[in-house]
C-alpha cells in the first residue's frame, strides 16, 4: 500500500512585505513588520525568535485565520483568503475529537470532503501505519500517551493531502524524550511524503534537525532576522546532532536569539552579537541577515 501523494509539486507559500497588528484596549499591537518568506515546494522550514515576536500570528495569516493590514499571501500563487483544506494545521494542544476512535478522528476530513468510506478507510491506515500507530486505530484519545494524540494529530492533518502543513510548537507540550522520539518520527515522514512544512519552535535543535531552512524572527514587531540554510544531509538521524556542523548552527542561532531576547527586555549584547555568524557555519548558510 503506497502513501497518499501529497503532491510533489505545489506548495509554494510566498509571503510578501506583510504587516499584522491587534488593537487591544484602544492601543494597537503591530505583531508582525514587513515580513517576506518562502516556503519553496517540498520544503521544510522552521520559524524561531524570541517570545512573542508573532511567529504564531505570520502562522495564523498562512493557515487564514488572520487577516493581515499590507501584504500578500499567497499559495501556489493564489492568494490566501480564508482556510482550506489545502493547508493542514497542527497546532500544541491536541485537538482530537474524545468521542472518535483514532481512526475516525483520521477519517472526519475526508469525510467532509465526502470521500467514499471505504477510500477513507484505506487512507486513514495508511498514514496511520506511517506514523506506527495502526494497532491504535479502534483506540479512544484518552486511552493514547502525549506523543501519540499528537502523532494523530499530525495524521489527521495529513489525511486530506494538504499542500502544505503548518505546525505551531506541535512537541512543545512533550516530554524531551518522546520530543526527540517524535522528531525522528516527522523527519522520517515527511522524507516519505515531501509536502512543504512550515514549522514553529522555540527548541534550537529541533528546528536544525527537521529543516531545509530557518527563519530567525527579531523580537516583536517580528521581523525576518535572518534566512539560514540548513546543510546537513538527508534523511536525518539523530548522530548528526553531535556533529561539530550541528553544534556551529546551534551557536550561531542561539546568539542571533539571545541578541533579540536582550533588545526585548532593554538589554544589549557585549559579544558582538551574530559577528561571528558567517564563521560558525560559513558565509553561504547565511542568505540573509538584518
Ligand atoms: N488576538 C490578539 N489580540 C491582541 N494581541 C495579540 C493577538 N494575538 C497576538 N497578539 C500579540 O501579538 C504579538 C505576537 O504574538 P504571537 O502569539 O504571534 O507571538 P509568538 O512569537 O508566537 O509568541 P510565543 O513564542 O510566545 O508563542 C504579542 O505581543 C501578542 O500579545
Amino acid at each position: 500500500m503506497s502513501a497518499p501523494s501529497m503532491n510533489g509539486q505545489g506548495g509554494h507559500i510566498e509571503v510578501r512585505d506583510l504587516d499584522i497588528s491587534f488593537k487591544a484596549r484602544g492601543a494597537t499591537v503591530q505583531a508582525v513588520k514587513s515580513v517576506s518568506l518562502d516556503v519553496r515546494p517540498g520544503e521544510f522550514v522552521s520559524l524561531i525568535g524570541p517570545s512573542g515576536c508573532g511567529k504564531s500570528t505570520l502562522m495564523n495569516a498562512v493557515a487564514g485565520f488572520t487577516t493581515a493590514d499590507r501584504g500578500a499571501l499567497t499559495l501556489d500563487g493564489r492568494p490566501i483568503a480564508g482556510p482550506g483544506s489545502d493547508r493542514g494545521v497542527v497546532f500544541q494542544q491536541y485537538s482530537l475529537f474524545p468521542w472518535m476512535t483514532v481512526r475516525k478522528n483520521v477519517e472526519f476530513g475526508l469525510k467532509m470532503k465526502h470521500v467514499p468510506p471505504t477510500q477513507r478507510e484505506t487512507q486513514a491506515r495508511t498514514l496511520l501505519g506511517l506514523a506506527g500507530l495502526l494497532a491504535f486505530e479502534n483506540h479512544y484519545p484518552a486511552q493514547l500517551s502525549g506523543g501519540m494524540k499528537q502523532r494523530v494529530g499530525i495524521v489527521r492533518a495529513l489525511a486530506t493531502s494538504p499542500q502544505v502543513l503548518l505546525m505551531d510548537e506541535p512537541f512543545g507540550a512533550l516530554d524531551s524524550q518522546t520530543r526527540s522520539v517524535m522528531q525522528e518520527i516527522l523527519t522520517n515522514m515527511w522524507q516519505r511524503l515531501r509536502l512543504s512544512v512550515l514549522f514553529i519552535t522555540h527548541d534550537i535543535d529541533e528546528a536544525i534537525f527537521l529543516s531545509d531552512r530557518i527563519y530567525v524572527m527579531t523580537a516583536r514587531p517580528g521581523r525576518i532576522k535572518a534566512d539560514i540554510k540548513v546543510p546537513l544531509p538527508r534523511p536525518r538521524t539523530p548522530d548528526m546532532m553531535d556533529t561539530p556542523e550541528f553544534a556551529g548552527l546551534v551557536r550561531a542561532i542561539k546568539k542571533l536569539i539571545r541578541e533579540e531576547s536582550l533588545a526585548a527586555m532593554g538589554g544589549e549584547l557585549r559579544d558582538g552579537g551574530y559577528a561571528g555568524l558567517s564563521t560558525e557555519i560559513g558565509p553561504e548558510g547565511v542568505a540573509h541577515v538584518l
